[in-house]
């Protein structure tokens, strides 16, 4: 069946949209893509409700109310979808519908993704999955990641031999090894881009390091990094999935922009050599999404530390839309009852399946014999 995939990641680029047809089980062909960005206001809006999310920090006083985020949210999705199904010109038979997510604490069992999915089902006439990483925090998983299970059959449709990893460059870094016999291990390394994204823009030199030219200038300080790698998340001791917040930037102060910039840039890639050296074996290829592929200077930090990395774009894949085609393939997975997480991923005791569906209430639903 033809699926739409939703992603709006923590670097609040916009909504990744993608259209993937698949039964939950293989991939058959991808269709169009779109990100529709946030308009600089909705992007204030949305940052206003992380920031009441992170002073609430999931403990009282009373929750925030998101409504405005959820607004703009739903607008955005509106928009994607509006252009992926004109270029299509099919109309996709379920959606699997992410969110923006504004606060991400796994050991308080809370993940909290903003959006309104009856309202999308309702706007669309179509039904939609959601909710994706609910049942796994609830079992006692992380709730994240959740993309392993995609680029485990990504890696088998386009018949990569195993040991592989899979790295997604967005705001945090996440991992995805596949190994000879299998084993399907995935957690979040540390931050990607969301960290410089941050320091760019605190000097208001822009939304990113545009193809690395602030770390290419600058010089990584060994001190910090040694700060920064202390934390515990590299020691074993955190959880295996990150808020982009969870990490200090209060030294980035008394640095140059390219400083800070080379210094952040050397982190995530220390950070995934620090990951990949605690795999069982080590992967012979990686194959990098995210918008951090687009970034040469981050690439060539991490095949110094790594080996051969190789952006999704080199194997006929869309990078930058990985994500949102893994929303898409998790929604048939819902369906089916397949499971969306495993023990190796997100440390639910067994492989889970998860999201809920949301019928639309009035336009016509396509699965009825679902
Ligand atoms: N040309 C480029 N040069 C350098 N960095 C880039 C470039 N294009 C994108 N990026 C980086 O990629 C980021 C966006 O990546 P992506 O869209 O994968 O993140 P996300 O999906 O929002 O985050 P997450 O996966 O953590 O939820 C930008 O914020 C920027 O840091
Ligand atoms: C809570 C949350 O939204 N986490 C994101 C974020 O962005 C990258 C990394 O951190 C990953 O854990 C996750 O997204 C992808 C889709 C995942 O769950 O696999």
């Amino acid at each position: 069946m033809l699926v739409l995939g939703y992603m709006s990641g923590t670097s609040l680029d916009g909504v990744d949209a993608a259209l993937v047809e698949t039964d939950g089980a293989r991939i058959e062909a991808f269709g169009p893509s779109f990100l529709s960005p946030f308009t600089d206001s909705e992007r204030a809006v949305i940052e206003a409700g992380v920031d009441a999310a992170l002073a609430w920090n999931g403990r009282g006083p009373a929750r925030p109310s998101f409504g405005a985020v959820e607004a703009v949210v739903h607008a955005a999705h509106l928009r994607a979808a509006e252009a992926v199904i004109a270029q299509a010109g099919r109309r996709p038979e379920l959606i699997g519908f992410h969110g923006q997510t504004v606060l991400h604490r796994p050991e308080q069992r809370l993940s909290v993704q903003v959006g309104d999915a009856q309202a999308l089902a309702d706007a669309l006439g179509i039904a939609v999955v959601a909710g994706m990483r609910q049942d796994d925090l609830a079992a006692g998983g992380q709730g994240a990641p959740l993309v392993p299970a995609y680029h485990a059959a990504l890696a088998s449709k386009l018949g990569l031999g195993a040991p592989v990893a899979f790295l997604n460059l967005g705001g945090v870094a996440n991992l995805t090894f596949i190994g000879s016999d299998g084993a399907l291990i995935a957690f979040d390394t540390g931050p990607a881009n969301g960290l410089i994204d941050q320091v760019v823009q605190s000097r208001g030199a822009g939304r990113y390091d545009d193809g690395g030219r602030f770390a290419a200038a600058g010089r990584a300080d060994a001190a910090v990094l040694a700060h920064l790698l202390s934390h515990a998340h590299f020691r074993g001791e955190g959880p295996r999935s990150l808020d982009r917040y969870d990490f200090p930037l209060d030294w980035a102060d008394a640095c140059s922009l390219e400083d800070a910039a080379a210094t952040l840039t050397a982190f995530t890639a220390d950070s995934v050599a620090l990951a990949a050296a605690g795999l069982p074996e080590a992967p012979r290829l990686w194959v990098i999404c995210g918008g951090g592929c687009h970034n040469p200077v981050l690439m060539q930090a991490l095949r110094d530390r790594l080996g051969e990395c190789r952006s999704a774009d080199d194997f006929g894949l869309r990078s930058d839309f990985v994500e949102a085609e893994a929303m898409a393939f998790l929604a048939a997975r819902s369906l089916r009852g397949l499971p969306l997480t495993y023990p190796g991923t997100t440390g639910v005791p067994q492989p889970l399946t998860g999201g809920t569906l949301w019928r639309p209430r009035n336009g016509s639903w396509l699965l009825q014999d679902q």
